[in-house]
């Protein structure tokens, strides 16, 4: 056997994707212990819900929908009963022209209801149209806005982001919301209006017309709870497919999946999960049949009944033939409308289980909104104050930062460095109020952040993150985020001068105007560096007392570097300055550098110091040195 054959035979095959099982309060399916009447008690609430939150983005179309559904059944009614009328005539013993002309008014009322109903179901389904757009639309911006509101310590915790996946299914299950709610509606109405007809033309049809419908209605609702059971195992999974699909396809990701021969694994761990997917709901197939076929069965055996017994009303003279003519079609309207009536109730509540999804993610990040208090912050910032901080991540046992007090002034550059998860980002969120410390305090000029308006703080904040958006927009709005400070761009060049990126968008082929996207039509790329000088305009640009960059040149050349550290410099004395990094060489112009471990600060002092005592400091400086 040779080396090769037996390297190839010990290599192992690619792990399939981990299982992901919910723990805790999402461990459970809403449904799993909800009887049939607790679910089919929802409907009111559901249409009760979907009516308020129509009425809401437009009145008119809701009103014209609740007048269309009226009108509806109205002309049902009227149909059904000027049926039996004109029947009456045309059964008679009389001439063919005498009962013709006996029929003639009944007949006219009754192209007339049915032109009724039909433009009136137009004007519903338009109605309807008019709502839905708008309907989903606010669902949508609901859930980003909210999701965009939670405290940013929210994100860390287990189950959040499934959360928000059910809950995007909400949002698109609102698409149909209205329509069902519509069409269970006028499927009520024409029940309740045939259902009166053939009460009166005998008592006996009415719940032998029940009985032939309750089986598909139970039916459908029973298959609902299976749809959501498999969907709701489905959720984990079927969120780390969409994350997995994004990066893999998004062309900025390309390089790294090609040049590091990715593509294939890529593939069979997208294709693995898919299946896995589609195996649960394949499982589910086999209770899916059986429910149908019950239903089927005792539908069909219920509905032979229901003929039978008109068959024997009208052979034991117990309705007259005309009246019994009438019920065959009654019994055939209120049928289809009974039908419809489970269907779309059915659907409604198929639907509701996932608006449920929705409202509880809303819920749920209501309850994570920032609710601090409303002290403001002064337009200018003279000390930043840390008192025994301490912060832990959702689900760690350890803290990311452990027990920090430190004192910032006004003027003062402020440099951290550490090794990597030593705390050093999680130290910039808890300052910047990002995060709110378990233990201790932070303090602005003596403002407890814990009590501050968030947008008060962080309108005193810019800050270059280590990994920034790189948003698809243009030049001008990516430097100003949509925040303009003067009707000119003078600010705007000011910050691009400050990041030496003149030439580069003056070479752009709409200099400010250009759209960085080059993904979308008409868009340019900027190379890493050329993003990352963007980002660091970015925060200029803002000119607040706050400025904290997180390795914000890690990518830069020589030249651009230098530029920046320049511009800190220059602008140090009206803010206060910290910069995360690793590059050590740079905390040279911190007037003081902090080096952080396991969460705590263990060195302090100017960079001449901190190179002589002999610590951590001096021991990462060497090994840099070290080539
Ligand atoms: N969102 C998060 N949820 C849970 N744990 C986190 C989160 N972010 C960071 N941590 C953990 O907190 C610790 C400190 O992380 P932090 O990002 O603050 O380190 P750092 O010093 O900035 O690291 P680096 O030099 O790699 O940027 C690490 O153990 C990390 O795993």
């Amino acid at each position: 056997m040779t080396d090769a054959l037996t390297a190839h035979e010990e290599t192992p095959p690619p792990p399939p994707p981990a299982a992901i099982e919910f723990e805790g309060e999402f461990g459970k399916n809403p449904l799993a212990e909800a009887g049939f009447f607790t679910m089919g008690s929802r409907l009111p609430a559901v249409l009760g819900a979907t009516v308020r939150m129509a009425w809401a983005v437009d009145r008119a179309a809701v009103l014209l929908l609740v007048l269309c559904q009226i009108l509806t059944g109205a002309a049902a009614a009227v149909l059904l009963a000027f049926t039996a009328e004109a029947m009456a005539h045309l059964l008679a013993a009389a001439p063919v022209s005498a009962r013709l002309h006996g029929a003639l008014p009944a007949l006219i009322v009754l192209a007339l209801a049915a032109g009724t109903g039909r433009i009136s179901t137009a004007l519903a389904s338009y109605a309807s149209s008019r709502i839905t757009p708008r309907l989903m639309t606010e669902a949508d911006v609901a859930l980003v806005a909210a999701t965009c509101r939670v405290e940013a310590a929210a994100y860390s915790e287990d189950g959040f982001s499934d959360r928000q996946e059910a809950a995007e299914i909400g949002t698109v299950r609102t698409a149909t919301m209205v329509d069902d709610a519509q069409r269970l509606m006028a499927a009520v109405v024409r029940m309740v209006a045939a259902g009166g007809v053939i009460t009166v033309l005998h008592w006996m049809m009415l719940p032998v017309l029940l009985l032939a419908v309750l089986p598909a209605g139970t039916g459908a609702i029973l298959r609902a709870r299976v749809d959501y059971e498999t969907h709701y195992l489905n959720i984990g999974d079927r969120n780390v497919r969409g994350m997995m699909r994004w990066w893999a396809t998004l062309p900025r990701h390309g390089d790294e999946v090609r040049a590091n021969g990715m593509t294939g694994y890529l593939l069979y761990w997208y294709r693995a999960l898919s299946e896995r997917i589609d195996q649960r709901t394949l499982g589910s197939a086999p209770r899916r049949l059986r429910i149908d076929l019950t239903a089927g069965a005792l539908g069909g055996i219920f509905l032979m009944g229901t003929w039978a017994t008109l068959a024997w009303l009208a052979a034991t003279g117990r309705v007259p033939l005309p009246v019994a003519a009438t019920a065959l079609v009654a019994v055939q309207t209120a049928l289809a409308a009974l039908s419809q009536v489970v269907i779309q109730g059915a659907a409604m509540f198929h639907t509701s289980l996932y608006l449920a999804d929705m409202r509880a993610f809303l819920t749920m990040a209501t309850e994570r909104a920032p609710a601090r208090g409303a002290l403001t912050i002064p337009e200018e910032v003279h000390e930043i104050r840390l008192d025994d901080v301490v912060y832990r991540y959702p689900g760690k046992e350890q803290p990311a930062v452990d027990g920090v007090s430190l004192r910032l002034q006004r003027g003062e550059i402020l440099a951290v460095v550490g090794e990597n998860g030593s705390g050093k980002s999680t130290l910039t969120k808890l300052i910047t109020g990002i995060l709110l410390a378990d233990k201790g305090r932070v303090l602005w000029d003596g403002t407890d952040l814990a009590r501050a308006d968030v947008d008060a703080v962080w309108k005193r904040t810019a800050l270059v993150p280590q990994n920034f958006a790189t948003w698809p927009l243009r030049v001008r709005e990516n430097i100003t985020l949509g925040q303009p400070k003067t009707w000119d761009d003078d600010l705007v060049w000011k910050a691009v001068d400050a990041v030496g990126m003149r030439d580069t968008i003056e070479e752009l082929p709409n200099r400010l105007d250009s759209l960085l996207a080059r993904e979308l039509y008409g868009g340019v790329e900027l190379s890493g560096g050329q993003w990352q000088r963007l980002v660091c305009a970015r925060a200029l640009y803002r000119q607040t007392p706050l400025l904290i960059l997180d390795e914000p040149t890690s990518q830069m050349d020589a030249r651009g570097e230098h530029q920046i550290f320049l511009e800190i410099k220059r602008l140090a004395a009206a803010c206060m300055t910290i910069v995360v990094t690793h590059q050590l060489e740079n905390t040279r112009l911190a007037d003081r550098i902090i080096v952080m471990e396991h969460g705590r600060v263990i060195e302090d002092g100017t960079y001449d110091d901190l190179l002589h005592a002999g610590g951590l400091f001096a021991e990462l400086v060497a090994l840099a040195k070290d080539r």
